[in-house]
């Protein structure tokens, strides 16, 4: 759904590029947010697999309301192919996305964690491989819809006219979303169901409260210290209660660090994909368009989680190193420094290519004849170039003047040219020196988006119409130019008319250059005006082959692998068994934070060199992978599950309270499910050192 969602607001909704750029991130960023709400409701009310239930009904209703929005047929009174009471389909649409991000937190904390909930202590090898699992299917589902949902937007349908189906594009995700809800309630008597344990978060907020009060109080040095803050709840609080907030506290203290590794990876998503568009996407039978490269992580994705799990760790393990979680975490990090290194040194190569633009002080200019004769140029600083017909100058002269003189053949026509500074522009001859010479304004960046921006100039006596499939450069009048028209990658035909006569040409055409082509006074039309038209290259195409980016999107998968899906195990792992959704949550966060951090730093690193603000990120990623491989050092691995055992046998010990006791129960038949080994062994207790 994400994949269409830009060209839903731009095309559907007729927003401009700004306004829908900004509410496509605040969705984003809303669907990490969103989990903390579903996971506080899972853990403290509806359990996590009602929660899931009729979240996923939420989502699938927001679904909905998307595919209605985007039938155009609704308010399309006057049958004229768009809709006509904007308004409704805007309002809809919010809705929906709302709705969506809705169901996104609670779906995605808790399905997580449900499945983790699916395994006993004596199934982490399982319950890795669950984790990994449920990651290739994110990114399975992610590359299954980047491929289908432009294939679905594409077909035409409608009741009173035929538009782009949107609606089929949300529609179809809709159904699926129903479908998949349908097999998960079928699979309800398979699953184990942890219940929740009354409202868990108001309990934890308020404990922490009392520690920092109580401690306050009790600030004078007269007062013996406690070993933890969180110990001066004591007086008010259960030592569970207060175990289990020291073992959440202590994790989430770990992912400080950590939305510094998201913020280089939703990077992939902006920087990476520009930089594509001034890279060559011609892979021989297919092209690649600039942002079709960012699938190549899912595909790495699918392919690296099997390797890693069933080569890599293994492999590690038998070279008897003890390759932890946290480590696993902070190579991760690594890795996707050494992407960006990566994505710097690609960036070297491309600017090597890029033209030298204008500077500020600077102005540039290309002179172009479109008479039948060679004419001599001469410019301000003796400069002299032989103009041969319908050519123009191999490259630009660079001036300081802000004006300068041009004189032309013999006997000498000299003109006073005024340039603009920082611009680029192109001096126009026509045949008769006499005539009125143009100055056309001439691009001083790359196209966007790796297209080819083109123009033509008529050098004929007549007005001449320029159209090409997709694009008219409409009637250009004698001894004038049109403006430029972007166009796509590949061969294009293009269609010169004047009257009733026509003439056809086709060339090819790669990423991001720019062309003027002449119609020269001495072309006939005919079937064919190939050999005719002259062709001036402005700027030339990409030459740097998308394929260099390979390397880089390899680097940050894998790091994403050793990163992302071992942190959702660990914060499984080491969650209290009451708050198991709300660690996940607090992994969604990191996640959030990262997306914001993107749009901060997007405004503060203006540095000139692109290839040295990838350099930067890089470097501040390693600098935050060593303060996290320091924190790390000092954390000590728990069995939540054991521990709240422990603190569970001594309340009922010490406590006549049947309730308490009926609490004990639960917790060691869980134990007894899970093949725990409930036992006083002291190796068990002192594996715990911390508590
Ligand atoms: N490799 C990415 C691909 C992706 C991007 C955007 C939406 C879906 C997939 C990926 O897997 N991203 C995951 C990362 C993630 C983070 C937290 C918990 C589970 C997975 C994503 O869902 O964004």
């Amino acid at each position: 759904m994400r994949a269409v969602l830009v060209l839903y607001f731009k095309y559907f909704l007729k927003w401009d590029d700004d306004l829908a750029t900004s509410i496509y991130h605040t969705f984003v960023a809303l669907c990490y947010l969103t989990p903390i709400l579903g996971a506080i409701v899972a853990d403290s009310w509806l359990g996590k697999f009602k929660t899931i239930i009729y979240l996923s009904i939420v989502y699938a209703v927001g679904q909905v309301a998307m595919a209605v929005s985007a039938i155009h047929d609704i308010t399309d009174t006057n049958r004229d192919g768009t809709p006509d009471n904007m308004t409704f389909h805007v309002v809809l649409s919010m809705v929906g996305l709302f709705l969506i991000a809705l169901g996104t937190g609670g779906i995605k904390p808790c399905v997580a964690a449900f499945g983790g909930d699916q395994f006993g202590d004596h199934q982490e090898k399982q319950r890795r491989t669950f984790f990994s699992v449920f990651y290739l299917c994110i990114n399975g589902g992610s590359l299954l819809s980047t491929i289908i949902t432009p294939i679905l937007r594409a077909q035409d349908c409608g009741i009173y006219s035929q538009q782009k189906c949107y609606s089929l594009a949300f529609g179809v995700p809709a159904a699926l979303m129903v479908v998949a809800l349908i097999v998960f309630i079928v699979g309800s008597g398979m699953y184990y169901k942890a219940k929740p344990e009354g409202n868990i978060m108001l309990d934890v907020c308020k404990c922490i409260g009392f520690a920092i009060k109580n401690r306050y109080r009790h600030r004078s040095s007269k007062y013996p210290k406690r070993e933890h803050w969180m110990d001066w709840a004591e007086e008010k609080y259960g030592k569970l209660l207060i175990a289990q907030i020291k073992m959440v506290l202590k994790v989430l203290f770990l992912y400080i660090p950590l939305p510094m590794f998201w913020t280089l990876f939703d990077q992939k998503g902006s920087r990476w994909t520009l930089q594509a568009t001034t890279m060559d996407g011609n892979f021989g039978s297919i092209v690649i368009q600039p942002d079709q490269m960012q699938t190549v992580n899912p595909i790495f994705i699918l392919t690296l989680v099997p390797i890693m799990d069933s080569v890599i760790y293994p492999l590690i393990k038998k070279c008897g190193l003890n390759f932890t979680p946290l480590k696993r975490m902070t190579v991760g990090m690594f890795l996707a420094a050494v992407a960006f290194v990566c994505a710097g040194v690609v960036q070297l190569q491309i600017d090597k290519t890029l033209p030298i633009f204008p500077s500020t002080s600077q102005s540039q200019l290309k002179l172009l004849n479109m008479g039948n004769n060679s004419i001599t140029v001469q410019l301000t600083g003796n400069k002299t170039v032989n103009l041969h017909p319908h050519w123009a100058s191999d490259d630009y002269f660079t001036f300081e003047e802000e004006q300068i003189d041009v004189t032309v053949g013999s006997p000498s026509f000299t003109k006073r040219i005024v340039l603009t500074k920082n611009e680029r522009q192109t001096l126009l001859f026509p045949s008769s020196i006499s005539d009125e010479w143009q100055l056309m304004e001439d691009l001083t960046s790359k196209p966007q988006e790796g297209n080819n921006a083109i123009r033509f100039v008529n050098g004929m006596s007549r007005a001449v119409n320029v159209s090409v499939a997709g694009a008219s450069f409409g009637q250009i009048q004698p001894l004038y130019f049109s403006n430029y028209s972007q166009i796509k990658n590949g061969r294009k035909a293009f269609t010169l008319q004047s009257g009733s006569q026509s003439c056809e040409f086709s060339r090819e055409f790669g990423f991001g250059s720019s062309y003027t082509f002449l119609i020269p006074s001495t072309m006939t039309f005919g079937t064919n005006c190939q050999e005719s038209i002259s062709e001036v290259e402005d700027i030339k195409p990409n030459s740097v082959h998308m394929a260099l980016q390979v390397p880089q999107y390899f680097f940050i998968t894998a790091g994403e692998v050793m990163f992302s899906v071992t942190g959702l195990e660990f914060s499984y792992s080491q969650a209290p068994s009451n708050m198991k959704a709300v660690l996940q949550a607090g992994w969604l966060l990191t996640v959030a934070i990262g997306n914001f951090i993107v749009l901060i730093v997007a405004e503060l690193a203006k540095i000139p060199k692109k290839w040295a603000e990838y350099i930067l990120f890089a470097s501040l990623l390693v600098a935050v992978c060593i303060i996290f491989s320091i924190m790390a050092y000092f954390y000590t691995y728990i069995d939540p599950a054991e521990i709240e055992a422990q603190f569970k046998r001594k309340e009922g010990d010490n406590d006549d309270d049947e309730d308490t006791k009926a609490k004990l129960r639960k917790v060691e038949a869980e134990m007894a499910r899970r093949g725990s080994v409930s036992s006083d062994d002291e190796d068990q207790r002192s594996k715990q050192t911390s508590f």
